[in-house]
This record gives C-alpha cells, structure tokens and sequence, in this order.
C-alpha cells in the first residue's frame, strides 16, 4: 500500500516551515506557492526527462534549507516581485550582478532575461503557445544542475561571502519561478492545490494537503482568507496573461506529463471554486463503489479480486479527498446483502482482503491517513466471517474517541433490510418508551421514529443528503433508501478504481450548486 511514512511527512513539512517563516523571499503566501509549483516542476523533470538527478533535486532543496538557516531574520519583509511590471522593474533595475557570482550562472541569467526579451518581442500569447517550453525545460535543467552543484560544493568559511552567494542564488530561484509560473500556473491556484502538487511530487505523499496545510501553520494560525489572497495575487499575474482553457495551458509534450498535469491542475481549479462555492459540501456523503469486476475485466488484470484491491486503495484516497474537501461523514457501501450471493470463491478472498486494509489503515504509519477518523460499520455483521468481525470491533473501539472525520462502511448492507429493521425498533422503542401495546405502538409510530432508527441517526450522524455512484449506474439499489427521500445523486462514468480526484471534486462542485427545494 503506498502512503506517506511519518519522516517523510516531518521533512517536508520542516522545509515548508523554514521556506515560509525563514526566508524573506518567501514570505509572501504566493511564493510558497509558486515554489511549490516549482519543486513539482523539478520533480517531474527528474522522472520525465530522466535529464536532473535525483541527487540534483535533493540539492535544491538542501540548498534551500541551508539559505533558510543562514539569512538575517531581519531581512524578513522584503518585497518581491509579483506582477509582470514588477519582475521587469526587479530584474532591469534593482537585481545587481555581484561581482563574484560565477560566470555561468550570469550567463543562464541573460538566457532567461532573452527568454522575456522575447516573450514581450512576440507577445506574450504566441510566446506561450509555440514549443519555447521545450527551450524553459532546457534551461531549467542546466539552471539546476548550475545550482545544485553550487551550493553543494560550496565550502567556503567566508561568511559575508557565503551570505552573498546563496543570497543570489534564492533571487535566481525567484526570478526562475517567475518565468515558469507564468507558464503552467492555473489561474485559480489555491494554496491547499499547491501543496497538493508539491506533495504529490512525491507519489508516496499524495493526498495529504488538508492536513499537512494543518499541520504546517496550526489550525489557529491559519490566515483566515489566505486562499482568497493567493487568488487574488494570481489573478493579478494572469491579467498578465492571455486567457486559455486549462487543456490549452502549454505543457510540455511528454507522454504522460501532460495528462498528469491536466489532472493536477483540474483538481486545483475545482478546489478553487469549491472553496468559493456559496453552497457547502454534502453534510454526509455516500458513495456506491460500483464498477471493480468491470474495471478488473477492462484493464486485464489477473482476477476480480485484483480490481477489488486497486478498489480498496481508491478508498483511502477518496477518504482523503473527502476530508480535504470538508466532508465530516462519509459512507460508503463495499457490500450488499446481495452480494451475498457471490459464491464464497469471490467472497473469502475479498473479506480476507478488507480485514487487510482495515488492519492496515489501524495500524499503518499513519492511521486511517487522515487524522482523527472515526471509523464505523453498519449492516448485517452477522454475515462476515469472525476473523473479519475481529478487527472490526478493534478499528471500531480504537476510533471511539474520535470526532474529525466518521467514516462508515456498509457491509452486508441492505436499503430494505435496514428499512425493515428501522420500522421494527421504532415499534420496539414506542412501546417501551410509552408502556404501550404492540397494537398501540404500531398505530403511534411516526416517520420521524423511523428516521431515529436508521444506521446514520443511530450512529450521531446528520442523515445522508448526496449519493455518488460510479460506473455510470443510474440507480440506487436501494442504498440509503429512507435517507435518500431528500438526497441529491452524483453520478460518476469511471469505474470506482479509476474515479481520478478531478472527477470526484467535479461533482462536488455540482452537488454544492444544487437549489434543494426539500418538496416546497
Ligand atoms: C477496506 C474495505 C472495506 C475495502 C473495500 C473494497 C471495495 C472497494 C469493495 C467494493 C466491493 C464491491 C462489491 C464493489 C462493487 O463492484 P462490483 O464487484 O460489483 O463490480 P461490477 O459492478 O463491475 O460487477
């Protein structure tokens, strides 16, 4: 199972602290940003170029958290450039050369500066659409190279010197970041979809932002509206710009880049118009994970358990996504009790595997990957095999605590069956409660009594008011069948281990947008 280990987590988020508190140059929220778009576009030169080492990379980033260490805190404050205007007035005119800065560097400067010459020559909407970025990637690779040797084999004990140099090597970073922000950068960057890319750089870091944002400024120093002011500042550089759709954005032609860029970038621009979205998300989410036989079956893969298993990790990425899109409760349905009548061949192997992935997310690294999930089963346990029902309890006791995030999975669940069992407990409870007959009980019990006995109300949770199903089915199946009297319907093509985050974030966006007239 790929996920991030603790260490991992730990020194990204140290060299987002340093970067941010440390270095004057990146004070400014944007610029965090910006290097995260930055260190993403080092990372995928690395895998796709195969031209920067990894070595190269980690000097980068080395060299960065050696900057952070040895600048004057008092410098803290200084203005950098953040429009166009700016960045010609900063390099033309208030970036001087320093006498002892290597000659090649100087010269991968004037490189970069003809680059803008000629940007501005031609006009910024040419430039960006002819294959120059094949020229930017050149350039970045001999400016990382250049870089990261510098400040590697640097070992001079002359301080005012040392301070200069990487002084001028940060001011070479930030004039490079321009230049590449200007020509990947979504408009509607957030921070939360920066973070995204950076951390997603590394694939065993991916979908962490939420928290690992969290994590980094702590949940009271959060600015409040910092989102809304990074937009803000990229909406004033992309005035600068002309305006394309993301899928006409330049990217590099790179097999496999480019589609994984577009993706990034997608969940960016959706994450944006969430954040400013008037509506909320759902307030219980459930999911219909439908479609892993046929994606097993699509992808030729070697049995239908192997499409459960990609399933299974679709969960734990979707649980993520989830929570970082600010849903509280989410449920999702892994088994129905017809399902039950999959022949034990399909059946033992898919429960031996889910007692896997709970046991994992219990007892990984990092519990549950997001913290403070409260984790729930609902349906017929009966039905599930002892060594199953075993960790089940133990996830469920070992979660009790927590508030964050429940997360529920209906196993052996059935609408009609938990319909059925809610009509009879309501009954149950009335003449209990009221000392009634059974006669009487029957003739009081209301819909709201019903309501109260339905898995979500029993469990504490508001009752499910959006459904997301995959693979294109256009029905419920009887998922949440009492809830859903009121629940708006997503209804996702992909199959649920090919769902891609865009997709998922999509229907949010579209759910939040929906007028809920409640039958008035
Ligand atoms: C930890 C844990 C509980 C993991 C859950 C794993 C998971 C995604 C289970 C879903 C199983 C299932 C019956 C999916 C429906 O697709 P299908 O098999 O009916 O496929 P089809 O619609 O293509 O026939």
């Amino acid at each position: 199972m790929i996920r991030s280990s603790s260490t991992e987590r730990q020194q990204v988020i140290k060299w987002l602290q340093k970067l941010h508190c440390n270095i004057p140059i990146f004070v400014f929220e944007t610029n965090v940003l910006v290097f995260a778009t930055f260190a993403y576009g080092l990372v995928k030169a690395h895998e796709h170029l195969g031209c920067v080492t990894a070595e190269e990379v980690d000097g980068i980033v080395k060299g960065v958290m050696s900057m952070a260490d040895k600048l004057d805190p008092n410098d803290v404050g200084r203005k950098v450039p953040n429009t166009i205007a700016e960045i010609e007035d900063y390099l033309g005119n208030r970036l001087p050369m320093d006498t002892d800065v290597p000659i090649r560097l100087h010269r991968i400067g004037a490189e970069l500066c003809n680059l803008r010459a000629e940007a501005k020559k031609q006009g910024y909407s040419k430039f960006l659409r002819q294959p120059i970025i094949t020229i930017k990637w050149i350039l970045l690779r001999k400016f990382v190279r250049h870089l990261s040797e510098d400040v590697l084999t640097y070992h001079s004990t002359d301080k005012g010197f040392i301070q200069r140099f990487l002084w001028w090597n940060i001011r070479k970073i930030h004039w490079f970041l321009s230049y590449f922000h200007y020509s990947v950068c979504p408009s509607e960057l957030t921070f939360d979809g920066a973070l995204e890319i950076l951390v997603a750089g590394n694939p065993r870091m991916a979908n962490v932002p939420i928290d690992l944002y969290r994590e980094i400024f702590g949940n009271e120093k959060i600015p409040i509206g910092l989102p809304g002011q990074a937009i803000r500042r990229f909406a004033d550089m992309e005035a600068h710009l002309p305006r394309m759709d993301i899928d006409q954005r330049p990217m590099p032609s790179i097999p496999g880049f480019r589609e994984d860029a577009v993706e990034l970038v997608k969940c960016s621009y959706y994450r944006g118009k969430l954040l400013r979205s008037p509506g909320h998300p759902p307030r219980h989410l459930g999911i219909i994970m439908d479609g892993n036989r046929r994606y097993s079956k699509r992808r030729g893969l070697d049995s239908v358990l192997a499409g459960h298993q990609v399933g299974a990790q679709k969960l734990l990425q979707v649980m993520s996504w989830a929570f970082s899109a600010g849903i509280q409760n989410l449920t999702v349905w892994a088994l129905s009790d017809d399902n039950l009548k999959r022949g034990p061949q399909e059946l033992n192997p898919l429960f031996s595997m889910m007692a896997d992935y709970i046991r994992e997310m219990l007892m990984g690294d990092a519990p549950f990957l997001i913290p403070e999930v409260r984790f729930r089963v609902i349906g017929d346990r009966s039905i599930l095999p002892d060594h199953l029902n075993d960790i089940i309890t133990k996830a469920e006791t070992a979660t009790a605590n927590n508030t964050r995030f429940n997360f529920q999975i209906a196993l052996g669940y059935g609408g009609r069956s938990e319909v059925t069992r809610a009509a009879k407990l309501a009954v149950q409870a009335k003449m209990e409660q009221e000392c009634l007959s059974i006669d009487e009980a029957v003739a009081k019990v209301t819909e709201a009594d019903i309501t109260r006995q339905t898995y979500s109300a029993q469990l504490g949770l508001p009752q499910i008011d959006a459904i997301l199903r995959t693979s294109g089915e256009n029905r419920l199946s009887g998922f949440a069948l009492w809830e859903s009297h009121h629940a708006e319907f997503a209804i996702v093509q992909e199959n649920w281990p090919a769902m891609k985050q865009s997709t998922f974030l999509k229907s949010l966006l579209d759910l939040s947008k929906r007028n809920r007239r409640f039958g008035a």
